[in-house]
C-alpha cells in the first residue's frame, strides 16, 4: 500500500513512519538499536526498540553479549504490538535460535507490512553476533522478510559458499539466496575494493531479477553501523515510497552523505560511526524557527481572518464595489507608509543582501501594488481621509523600527506572510471574478517567495537577539498580526 510521500502532501500533515528495530545494542551508539534510531528519525520516521541482546561493545569491537530471556523478548514485541500500530520491522542482531524462534512466531502473528532483515552475524570488528548454530535457524525467519540485507561474508554463509572475491560472484550467490529463501535480496558490496562501492537488489523470481546500484566510496574509517543505519533507513522509506528500488536509492544518498561527516564527531579510535544528522544540521542548522512558533501562536487569528466577509466576498466576487474601492484607498495610504518603513529597514540592514531585499521590496510597494490600485480607480493620491485602523498600523511599524532592526522586520512580516497565505486559501479564482486580478497578484509565486525571505530575514534577527529583544519582535509581530485583520475587518459589508 503507498502512502503519500512526506513532504508532498501539499497542506495535509505528514505521514510519519512507525518503525520498529529489533536488535541488539552498541553503548557507543553508533551500531544496532542505537544507530537504527537515529537512523529511522533522519529519514523522516518515528523510531521504536525492542532489545534482543545488551551488547559490552565499542568502536574496537565486542566484550561481551548478555541475552535477556525469550520470555522477556516476547514482552517487549507485545508491548509494541498491542498498542502502537507498526508500520516497518527492521530486524538486526538475533544472537541465537531461540531469540529467531521468538521473533519469528511474532512475525508471523502480527504480519507488519514491511520488514527488512539484517542478517546480522559478525560486527566490522571480526566478532560473532549470531552463534555458528544459529545459522540454519535463519531458515525459519528469512523468508518472513520483503528485503534481506547481507554483506559479503553474511552471504557467503546464505549461500553455503565461501565470500565472494569480485562483484559478479556477488551477485551470482545473491541470485542463489534469493531463489532458495524465495526472498528479495539487498547484497551489499562495502566490503570489496575499489573506488565505487556496489550494491544490487536482486530477486531471482522478478522480471529484472539484478539491478545494480553504485556510490562513490567515501575514504573514512567511520563505518561501524552501515549495514544498520541502511537497513533501518530502508525500511523507514519503503513504508512511505512502496518501491524497494527508491527506498534503497533513497537511503542510500542519505547514508553516503552520512559517512562523509562520520570521522567528525572523533567518536573512539576504533572505526567510529556515521554521522546520521550531518545532512539535516548543515541544511536546518540547530536554531529553532522563531517565526514558526510566532505563525503558530497567531493561528486563531488568521482563521478569523480568512473567513472575514471582505475576504470571502472577493474570493467569491459578490463583494460591492464601493467597499472594494474604499479599501484600495486605505491600502493606497498604507502602501506609502509600509515602503517608507522598508526603505528605512534597507538603510538599517547591516547585510548587504538584506538591504537589497527590503529596497526592492519598497520599490514594489509602490509601482507593482499601486499599479492595481489605480487601475480600479482608487487615485495613487487619495483623497478618502486615512482611516483610524491605517493610522494605528502606520504607527506601529514606524514605532517597532524605533525600537531596533529586529523589531522592524518582526513588524513587517505579518504583512508579506498573511498577504501569501490568503492568497493561496483563497485559490485560483473563477474567471468571471471581478477582484481576480487583485486575487491573483497575491498568488504569484514571486510574492511567495518574498514572504519567505522576509521570514528567513526575521529568523535570523531573532536567533542572535538577546531574550528581551526577541520578546519584543514576537509582540511586534502579534500587533501587525492584529493590525491586518483591523484592516480586513474596516472594509468588510456592514
Ligand atoms: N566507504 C564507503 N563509502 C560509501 N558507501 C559505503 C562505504 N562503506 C560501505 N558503504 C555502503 O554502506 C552500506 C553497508 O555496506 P557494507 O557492505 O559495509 O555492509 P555491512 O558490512 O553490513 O556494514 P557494517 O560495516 O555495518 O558491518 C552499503 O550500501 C555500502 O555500499
Ligand atoms: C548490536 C549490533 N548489531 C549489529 C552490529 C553490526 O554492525 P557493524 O558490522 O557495523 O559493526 C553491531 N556491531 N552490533
Amino acid at each position: 500500500m503507498k502512502r503519500p510521500l512526506p513532504g508532498a502532501a501539499g497542506l495535509a500533515a505528514r505521514v510519519v513512519p512507525r518503525v520498529l528495530s529489533v536488535a541488539g545494542t552498541d553503548p557507543t551508539g553508533g551500531a544496532g538499536i542505537q544507530a537504527d534510531l537515529k537512523s529511522i528519525a533522519a529519514n523522516g520516521g518515528y523510531g521504536m526498540a525492542v532489545v534482543t541482546a545488551l551488547v559490552a561493545q565499542n568502536t574496537r569491537g565486542v566484550r561481551s553479549v548478555h541475552t535477556p530471556p525469550v520470555e522477556f523478548l516476547r514482552e517487549q514485541l507485545l508491548s509494541v504490538s498491542d498498542d502502537v500500530q507498526i508500520d516497518a520491522v527492521k530486524v538486526g542482531m538475533l544472537g541465537d535460535a531461540a531469540v529467531i524462534a521468538e521473533v519469528a512466531g511474532w512475525l508471523r502473528r502480527v504480519r507488519p507490512p514491511v520488514v527488512v532483515i539484517d542478517p546480522v552475524m559478525v560486527a566490522t570488528s571480526g566478532d560473532r553476533l549470531l552463534s555458528p548454530e544459529a545459522e540454519q535457524a535463519l531458515h525459519e525467519v528469512l523468508p518472513l522478510a520483503g528485503l534481506i540485507t547481507p554483506n559479503v561474508p553474511e552471504l557467503a554463509v546464505l549461500a553455503g559458499s565461501r565470500p565472494a572475491g569480485d562483484w559478479d560472484e556477488v551477485v551470482r550467490q545473491a541470485l542463489e539466496v534469493s531463489a532458495r529463501w524465495g526472498v528479495r535480496v539487498l547484497a551489499k558490496g562495502g566490503h570489496l575494493d575499489g573506488g565505487t562501492v556496489f550494491d544490487a537488489l536482486v530477486d531471482a523470481s522478478g522480471a529484472e531479477p539484478v539491478r545494480r546500484l553504485q556510490a562513490p566510496r567515501v575514504p573514512t574509517t567511520a563505518t561501524h553501523g552501515t549495514g544498520c543505519s541502511l537497513s533501518s533507513a530502508v525500511a523507514t522509506w519503503q513504508v512511505t515510497t512502496g518501491d524497494w528500488l527508491t527506498s534503497i536509492d533513497r537511503a542510500k544518498s542519505w547514508l553516503t552523505e552520512s559517512l562523509r561527516h562520520g570521522e567528525e564527531l572523533r567518536v573512539g579510535q576504533g572505526h567510529g560511526p556515521v554521522s546520521h544528522f550531518a545532512g539535516l544540521w548543515e541544511r536546518g542548522g540547530l536554531a529553532t524557527s522563531a517565526s514558526g512558533e510566532w505563525w503558530q501562536r497567531i493561528a486563531q487569528l488568521r482563521a478569523d481572518t480568512v473567513t472575514d466577509p471582505f475576504l470571502t466576498g472577493l474570493a467569491d466576487g459578490t463583494l460591492g464595489k464601493d467597499q472594494f474601492v474604499g479599501y484600495l484607498a486605505q491600502d493606497t495610504h498604507y502602501l506609502d507608509g509600509y515602503a517608507a518603513v522598508l526603505s528605512r529597514l534597507a538603510r538599517m540592514a547591516d547585510d548587504p543582501v538584506e538591504q537589497a531585499f527590503w529596497a526592492g521590496s519598497a520599490a514594489a510597494c509602490l509601482t507593482t501594488e499601486t499599479a492595481l490600485h489605480r487601475a480600479w480607480g482608487a487615485s495613487s493620491s487619495p483623497i478618502d481621509p486615512i482611516g483610524p485602523v491605517t493610522r494605528a498600523y502606520l504607527d506601529h511599524l514606524e514605532t517597532a523600527t524605533d525600537a531596533g532592526y529586529e523589531q522592524g522586520v518582526a513588524a513587517v512580516l505579518p504583512c508579506y506572510w498573511m498577504y501569501a497565505d490568503i492568497g493561496r486559501q483563497l485559490g485560483p479564482s473563477a474567471a468571471g471574478n471581478p477582484y481576480r486580478e487583485w486575487i491573483d497578484t497575491y498568488q504569484d509565486s514571486l510574492f511567495g517567495e518574498s514572504a519567505r525571505s522576509a521570514r528567513g530575514i526575521a529568523d535570523r534577527a531573532a536567533a542572535d537577539a538577546e531574550p528581551e529583544v526577541r520578546e519584543q519582535m514576537w509582540q511586534a509581530f502579534e500587533a501587525s498580526a492584529q493590525l491586518e485583520r483591523r484592516f480586513f475587518a474596516a472594509g468588510s459589508p456592514a
